[in-house]
């Protein structure tokens, strides 16, 4: 399951990512975070904060509240299951099961919590207050990370918000099981988000990869830290400054493995907005690369075609 034309790069400190996850605390000023967001942004499409502002036991207790909803009694889990993700909380496995050639090593549920999150009661009681908890601190958290985004791309502080970026957020809580067999599977396959951005949460087993200059570089866990993806709508509204990073999850002989996926997009529910490369970032030696698009449209292609490892931004290339 490698990806074909890929070496695998092992060790961290080979190539190691270029922000440090003290990118919000280190440095000394606005300005400098912005320049080390630009540069990871632009390089990577990934990035990892600390000091993010959430408190560590937040982050302990929605990781426990996945912990608890998936090791719940399996008729308590069977109530939630659905493939249908307009239901306010769905449990899931694999939601491109039927469009991939294979199977993910890995079992999910979550659900959209802005802008109309679910009634408290449509929650299950093992993980309520904990997604709710967590996603009113993230919601803060995107905030401010849009605002140093957008100043990475030289505009205004409000310019992602004001384009709606940060209104949608659907969270995914995955739960990896022990695999026996870690080399004949993939806990996540190779893919990039549909997303303007991803904060994604993941405990200290370890696991997750992003392609760079075709080699597979482990994000190593760090304790307390949030990794922020770049996703493929902000790749096409920045016409290619900033880049969607391609991902992908190991199956592991330990764990389980936790991860709490935040997701910034309306994929799966009616959105009329138009996007397209942003006018402001554009001129005549920097034409427009990508065609105009609506996230559902965007989004009908991706889940068409699951994580089979290529890329919908391409369809979308002028
Ligand atoms: O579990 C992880 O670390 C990553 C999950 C992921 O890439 C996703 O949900 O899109
Ligand atoms: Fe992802």
């Amino acid at each position: 399951m490698v990806a074909k034309n890929s070496i695998e790069c092992d060790s961290y400190n080979k190539l190691s990512l270029p922000v440090r996850p003290s990118v919000l605390v280190d440095a000394v000023s606005r300005e400098a975070i912005v320049e080390k967001i630009k540069d990871a942004a632009k390089k990577w499409g990934i990035f990892q904060v600390i000091n993010h502002g959430i408190p560590l036991s937040v982050l302990e207790e929605i990781k426990d509240g996945v912990i608890r909803f998936h090791e719940e009694d399996p008729e308590v889990k069977k109530s939630y299951f659905s493939r249908d993700f307009s239901k306010p909380f769905i449990y899931h496995n694999n939601f491109e099961l039927y469009s991939s050639s294979s199977g993910n090593w890995r079992d999910s549920f979550g659900g959209y919590m802005a802008p109309n999150p679910p009634k408290p009661e449509d929650l299950p009681l093992a993980c309520r207050d904990a997604m709710i908890g967590y996603s009113n601190h993230v919601m803060s958290i995107s905030s401010l990370l849009f605002e140093l985004l957008s100043e990475a791309l030289g505009l205004s502080s409000e310019m992602l918000k004001s384009m709606d970026c940060m209104k949608s957020l659907h969270v995914i809580c995955h739960y990896y099981p022990p695999c026996p067999q870690p080399d004949l599977t993939l806990g996540t396959s190779k893919h990039s988000d549909n997303t303007f951005i991803t904060i994604l949460l993941q405990d200290q087993i370890g696991g997750l990869q992003v392609l760079h200059q075709d080699c597979w570089v482990n994000v190593s866990p760090i304790p307390g830290a949030l990794v922020i993806n770049i996703g493929d709508f902000l790749q096409m509204m920045t016409n290619d400054r900033f880049i969607s990073v391609e991902h992908r999850v190991l199956a592991n002989k330990v764990g389980p493995r936790i991860s709490v996926a935040c997701f910034f997009s309306s994929s799966m529910n009616p959105n009329p907005i138009v996007y397209g490369p942003i006018k402001e970032l554009l001129s005549e030696e920097n034409p427009p690369k990508y065609r105009d698009f609506t996230v559902p449209e965007y989004t009908k292609g991706y889940i068409e075609k699951g994580l089979d490892g290529t890329s919908n931004l391409s369809k979308f290339r002028i």
